[in-house]
């Protein structure tokens, strides 16, 4: 059995269906970084992959996303009651309704401060607008200071350090030097606040992070309470893909416009959810086999990587008819069951690795796309392809826009 570590970076999104269909729909196996991999597929897949009887985080993620995505000493590295102790801060942060109402409110403003400068532009590429407007918006809600000339560099680093995970070469560079140079940014500030050399909000993210204990009772290092406070920053300004995505969505099916622009909030939802469901991001999830384990007929030796099929479930025609119509009117009135929709993971966030920030980005997509929706802007010729190899993928030219003032 050869390793496919190298066609899965040459062929992304398409790597983990096109092998599922080969098989017939049973269980993926191969090689990925010389270790035996198991990938499934499912609701009840889902499920299985969730108990942490079968599957745990210690070292399932490879050195070069660490360094780039996630950060060393992550929470999504951790089991058992530490990782439940970590995992209840982002919860508490990022699912009170209070705090994503200020984060609205936030986002808003941070649109109308954005249309001023758009208005004396004859150009603008939507994605890098949009990582600079969530930079700013997230930077504030989360109580980190961000001065006016240093926000266009944090945005950079940001969405660069998502941009070059899953790749090799310079893009892999950026992402990297992008990260160290944060980690050790936030890490003085966290440092700062705790020495009463600086002020954080009560209740901000800063304040949250730099006052947690583990479940051993211990502060967290400043280096990794800078992970931590990064795992807010980084995945809420990773949002542009999606709203890069709505953007392309709303210029190929114009009909969906009306309603968004009208102020309709069931169909603003609707259409946050088929933008999740419908544009590649996360390809799968992972993580290590606890015990010999057997899925549908397939062996699974304990010390195996086991892949979660994100991006194919959320695909799948069983789930989905139609899948490959972008048809908001799927979600209208209708909440998806909790292990149907998963562009964000599975199983329940409180307890699981379930992305705890999903309501995050409900909330800046039901904010930005209505106002996104009645921008009056034209879209020149331009290459608007989303290429499925390329780990993460967007159009490829950005989504450029001409303001009509
Ligand atoms: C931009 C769109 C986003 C996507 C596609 C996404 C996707 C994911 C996925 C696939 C996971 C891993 C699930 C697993 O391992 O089982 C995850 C975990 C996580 N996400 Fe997100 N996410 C997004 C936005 C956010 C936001 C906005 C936040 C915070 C504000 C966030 C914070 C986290 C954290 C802290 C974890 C680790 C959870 C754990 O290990 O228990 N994410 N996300």
């Amino acid at each position: 059995m050869f390793d496919s570590t190298l066609a899965l970076l040459a062929e992304g999104y398409a790597w983990l269906p096109d092998r599922r269909r080969r098989r017939d729909g049973r269980p993926v196996t191969g090689r990925l970084l010389g270790k035996k991999v198991v990938a499934l597929h499912g609701p009840d897949a889902v499920r299985f992959f969730y108990d942490e009887r079968h599957v745990v985080r210690r070292g399932a993620l490879p050195g070069p996303v660490l360094d780039t995505l996630f950060g060393r000493g992550a929470v999504h590295t951790l089991d058992g009651a530490r990782h439940r102790a970590r995992k209840a801060l982002f919860t508490a942060l990022l699912q009170d309704r209070g705090g994503l109402d200020r984060l609205a409110a936030d986002l808003a403003d941070q649109w109308t401060r954005a249309r001023r400068r758009w208005d004396g532009l004859d150009r603008l590429v939507f994605f890098d607008e949009a990582g600079l407007l969530l930079t700013r918006a997230v930077c504030d809600w989360s109580g980190v200071p961000l001065p006016d000339d240093e926000a266009e560099g944090t945005a950079r680093d940001l969405l660069a350090m998502v941009d070059g995970f899953a790749s090799v070469g310079p893009r892999h560079l950026r992402a990297r030097r992008a990260r160290s140079r944060q980690e050790d940014r936030i890490a003085r500030l966290v440092t700062e606040v705790r020495d009463g050399d600086r002020t954080a909000p009560e209740g901000s993210v800063l304040r949250a992070v730099a006052d947690h204990r583990d479940d051993d009772g211990r502060l967290l290092d400043p280096h990794t309470a800078a992970v931590e406070i990064l795992n807010v920053l980084r995945p809420t300004v990773a949002v542009a893909w999606f709203l890069t995505f709505a953007a392309h969505a709303l210029h190929r099916w114009p009909e969906h416009g009306k309603r968004l622009a009208d102020g309709d909030a069931a169909w603003a939802r609707a259409f946050a959810q088929e933008v999740r469901r419908f544009y590649p991001f996360a390809p799968f999830a992972g993580g290590i086999a606890a015990a010999d384990l057997r899925w549908e007929g397939q062996d699974i030796p304990e010390g195996s990587m086991v892949l979660l099929d994100l991006y194919g479930q959320n695909h799948d025609p069983d789930l989905w008819p139609e899948p490959y119509a972008f048809d908001p009117g799927r979600f209208l009135g209708r909440e998806p069951g909790r292990d149907e929709l998963i562009p964000q993971g599975g199983g329940d966030p409180a307890v699981h690795h379930r992305c705890p920030g999903e309501d995050v980005v409900l909330t800046v997509l039901e904010t930005l796309v209505p106002h996104l929706a009645e921008l009056p802007y034209r879209v020149p010729e331009q290459d608007l392809r989303i290429p499925l190899n390329r780990v993460p993928t967007a159009p490829r030219s950005g989504f450029v826009m001409t303001p009509v003032p």
